[in-house]
Parts: C-alpha cells; sequence; structure tokens
C-alpha cells in the first residue's frame, strides 16, 4: 500500500515538505501539531491508523543536481530516523527517479522548470502521474504545455514552516478528471499533515505566494524589530526573542483558534491613556501597515513575473 513520492529539486523547501511529511509519518504516538488541530475538514496526520491508505505516501525519493547537495540532504534525512534514512537521494539522475515515482513535487527554480521537465525521456516517465508544482510564477497555462495532457498538473504554494509541519499550504482547483478524488486525497494527505491546507483558484497564487509563500520572511522582519526594541530597552537578546515570538504565535493563534478579529484583540490590548496607545501611535506615524501591506504588493508583482524566461 502507499505510493512513492518524489521531490524533484529538493532544496530549503523540498527538504521543509519532506522533513514534515516524515515527522507526520514518525509521530502515530505524538500529539498532533496545533495547526492540524484548527484545521477541521484535514486529517493532520499521515499515519495510517484505521486500514492502509492509498493515498499515504510510503517512499521517497529526493533529486538535485550536485553530488554535494546529495551527501547534505543524506545527513538531514538519515537524523530524522528509519523513514527519513530510508529515503532515496538521487543527484542528476531525474529521469531515473520520476520513473520510480507515482506522484511528483516539483520544487526546482521557477527558471529552471521547463529545461528539467525538457530533459529526454521525462515526459514519457511522467505519463499518467500526479505533478505537483509549488514554483512560484510559473502558471499552470505553463507547465500543461511542458507535460503530456495525460500528466496531472496542479499548483501548490507551501511555506517553509510546513518543515514544522505549521506550514500554510494554497492548492489550486482541481481539474475535473477520473481521478480527481483520489488526487485530492493525495495533495490533502500530504499538505494537511504538515499545517493548514486549503484550495483556491489559481488567479490567486501570486498573492498567495507573497502572503503566506513569502510571509515567513516578513513576519521575521517584524519580529526582529520588536526583539530589538526590547534590547533597546535593556532587555537580553534570548530572552527578547522568545518574547517576541511567542507573542506573535499567540495573538495568530487567537486570530485562527479562537476566531478573533485582529482590531477586536488590538482593542482589548489597548487600554485608554496607557502604554499601548502610545506604542500604536508611533506604529502610525511610521505608516507599518501601508509599508507591509505594500510590501505584499510588490512581492506579488514580482512573483507575476518569476515564471517568465530570463531577459538577455
Ligand atoms: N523558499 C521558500 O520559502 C519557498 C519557495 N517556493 C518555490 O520553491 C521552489 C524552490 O525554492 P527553494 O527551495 O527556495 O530553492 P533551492 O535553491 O533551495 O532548491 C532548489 C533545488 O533544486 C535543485 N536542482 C537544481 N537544478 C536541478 C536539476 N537540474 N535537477 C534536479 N534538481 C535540481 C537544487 O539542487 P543543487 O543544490 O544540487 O543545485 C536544489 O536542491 C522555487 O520554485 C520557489 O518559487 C515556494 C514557496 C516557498
Ligand atoms: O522568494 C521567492 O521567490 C520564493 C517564493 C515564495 C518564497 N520564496
Amino acid at each position: 500500500m502507499g505510493y512513492t513520492l518524489c521531490v524533484l529539486g529538493c532544496g530549503t523547501m523540498g527538504i521543509a515538505v519532506l522533513s514534515g511529511v516524515i515527522d507526520s509519518l514518525d509521530t502515530a504516538t505524538r500529539p498532533m501539531s496545533n495547526a492540524a488541530k484548527w484545521e477541521s475538514h484535514t486529517p493532520g496526520t499521515l499515519t495510517p491508523t484505521g486500514p492502509p491508505d492509498a493515498s499515504v505516501p510510503t517512499r521517497f525519493v529526493a533529486c538535485v543536481s550536485r553530488e554535494e547537495s546529495a551527501t547534505r540532504l543524506r545527513s538531514i534525512f538519515g537524523a530524522l530516523g528509519p523513514l527519513g534514512a530510508g529515503v532515496d537521494v538521487l543527484a542528476s539522475r531525474n529521469l531515473e527517479a520520476i520513473q520510480m515515482a507515482d506522484v511528483v513535487l516539483l520544487c526546482c527554480k521557477p527558471q529552471l522548470a521547463h529545461t528539467i521537465l525538457g530533459e529526454p525521456g521525462l515526459k514519457e516517465a511522467l505519463d499518467g502521474k500526479l505533478l505537483i508544482s509549488i514554483l512560484a510564477g510559473v502558471t499552470m497555462a505553463q507547465l500543461t504545455t511542458w507535460v503530456l495532457p495525460t500528466t496531472k498538473v496542479i499548483r501548490a504554494m507551501p511555506n517553509t514552516p510546513c518543515k514544522i509541519r505549521e506550514g500554510m499550504t494554497v492548492v489550486s482547483t482541481l481539474p475535473v478528471s477520473p481521478s480527481t478524488e483520489v488526487d485530492r486525497a493525495i495533495i490533502l494527505k500530504i499538505f494537511s499533515s504538515i499545517g493548514r491546507c486549503r484550495f483556491l483558484d489559481e488567479k490567486h497564487f501570486d498573492a498567495c505566494t507573497a502572503l503566506s509563500g513569502s510571509g515567513p520572511a516578513f513576519a521575521c522582519i517584524f519580529l526582529e524589530a520588536m526583539a530589538d526594541g526590547g534590547v533597546m530597552m535593556g532587555l537580553p537578546r534570548a530572552e527578547a526573542l522568545e518574547l517576541a515570538a511567542q507573542t506573535l504565535q499567540g495573538t495568530a493563534r487567537m486570530v485562527l483558534q479562537g476566531g478573533a478579529h485582529p482590531a477586536q484583540i488590538k482593542d482589548a490590548v489597548t487600554t485608554p491613556g496607557g502604554c499601548t496607545i502610545a506604542g500604536l501611535l508611533a506604529m502610525e506615524d511610521g505608516r507599518v501597515r501601508s509599508t507591509i501591506a505594500r510590501a505584499i504588493q510588490v512581492a506579488t508583482e514580482r512573483a507575476s513575473e518569476l515564471g517568465q524566461p530570463i531577459k538577455k
């Protein structure tokens, strides 16, 4: 039972997704991640508790281009226990890897996808298989012209917290085919085991790429700035970072878990004439809101360009 999942281009994101999936398979007895608990329509773990489940990956292949990256991957996955040590890591052997796979997660750089999918025999090896692309800015229209019509193509936009099973993944709406339900189950199993997962129309993908794909970087700027403020006021660095990170996590959970509106949380913290309103006004003077919103806007615009051929 189960199937073989191949990560084609196993760098930062490939490692994040695969580590999260392996962890979820390996944690039958450990508690579910909070993200998994929040999402009522998703199962939260890949570990089959009932009869064998065909939508659960049981064998893994990871592809890179350089042997030194392969060596690094073997040590990363090896540290994850027996399942991680069982990942087949191949350097410059994409065709072989895809031939072994049932489902392929495309995680290379956007600009390389056309060349990689054009390698001799690759199209044929993908015949009838599910190809999930996490590439920023590479559209379904592009991807489907690079493979055979029988290859089922879908886009997903995960983020790095998938590595600790607190990810956010948006998946494009599935095209209707005889295998739609099976494919949907496979996709949900993978991405809901490593965080939240929701389906959205492809027209929203550049915005999702900016908001949740790039989001961890934006959130870290805010987190670092909060910690810096604490350090400026004499807090030790490590404690300042802990306070900032836990405060952001707790607040985010009040929104996701408790269903609170951000404005409601803000108002509850803001005692009239108190210190919070003083800080909030300083933030508004610094145009923090429009700066952050504009960052999402320009990142969205940039995401839309990433699938285009590099201009000489
Ligand atoms: N980073 C992020 O937070 C997110 C990234 N994405 C998307 O994920 C994709 C990957 O990004 P990221 O993980 O950051 O990039 P990385 O550069 O970390 O990973 C790219 C991987 O592709 C491999 N690779 C290069 N050439 C080939 C080849 N010819 N055949 C097989 N593998 C190859 C590289 O191997 P080697 O080391 O040997 O060169 C490397 O492992 C991008 O398309 C990006 O848009 C989406 C969401 C979030
Ligand atoms: O910066 C990038 O292009 C990728 C896509 C989303 C996050 N990282």
